[in-house]
């Protein structure tokens, strides 16, 4: 679908809750912004104005794993269509925290819906398009959560009310799912410090797309 399409990146951060991902995006924008990059900050579930409803609805009512993948993927194609699609054939470049991947990290891993399912829905949805490249911060979910906590976070939606084993799966999947496809996936360290983080996610950018 996006061999029409001008070659901008489209760039995901995935990661359990409270592994660091908003503090990179932030680094990451900052960076595009000051070198003069045309770009979009966008985010998951949400994005836009439906995206964003629905992500109040499946961050707090309660559903099955199965409704709540059928969500994320409704979510998903609007943003799709809406807001990724357009902004990368206007040479816009797209950063965008979770994509697909949080699907199979949360609802497979996670929750444990079947992966056959995932995959249609996957296929359906997407069709050919993938993240051009995909920052995973790994991160034990003891210390995510000892972050969360010391933000005063923890508890604020029904995913960061779920135990340290759930999030361990998630872990656990994202890391499956990195280890299929090495040449998208960036799998870093959550426990270095911030400024070390964005210097490997600006270094790994400009290492991929030169100016
Ligand atoms: N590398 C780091 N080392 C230590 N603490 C960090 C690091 N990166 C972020 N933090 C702190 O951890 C907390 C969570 O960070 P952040 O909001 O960036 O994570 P997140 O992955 O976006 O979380 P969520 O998925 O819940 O939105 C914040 O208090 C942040 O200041
Ligand atoms: C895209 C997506 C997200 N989730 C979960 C993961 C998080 O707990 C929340 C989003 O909150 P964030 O603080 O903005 O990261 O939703 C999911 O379960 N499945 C998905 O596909």
């Amino acid at each position: 679908m996006r061999e029409s399409v001008a070659r901008v990146p489209f760039i995901t951060f995935e990661g359990i809750d409270g592994a660091g991902k908003s503090t990179q995006i932030e680094a990451l924008c900052l960076f595009l912004q000051q070198r003069g990059t045309s770009f979009e900050r966008t985010r998951e579930p949400g994005g836009t104005p439906l995206g964003e409803r629905l992500r109040e609805v499946v961050l707090s009512e309660s559903m099955t794993p199965e409704t709540e993948l059928l969500v994320m993927f409704a979510a998903r194609y609007e943003h799709l269509h809406a807001r990724i699609l357009p902004a990368l054939s206007a040479g816009r470049w797209v950063v965008c925290d979770r994509f697909a991947d949080a699907s199979y990290a949360y609802q497979v891993g996670g929750r444990g819906v079947d992966a056959g399912r995932f995959t249609l829905i996957e296929r359906w949805v997407l069709g050919g398009v993938r993240p051009d490249l995909t920052f995973l911060f790994d991160l034990d979910p003891a210390v995510a959560a000892r972050r969360l906590a010391q933000t005063g976070a923890r508890g604020r939606d029904r995913f960061e009310r779920l135990d340290e084993t759930f999030f361990a799966r998630v872990r656990a999947a994202y890391l499956e799912r990195a280890g299929r496809e090495p040449q998208r996936f960036v799998v870093l360290d959550a426990t270095d410090s911030p400024e070390v983080l964005s210097r490997r996610v600006i270094a790994e950018v400009q290492h991929r797309w030169p100016r």
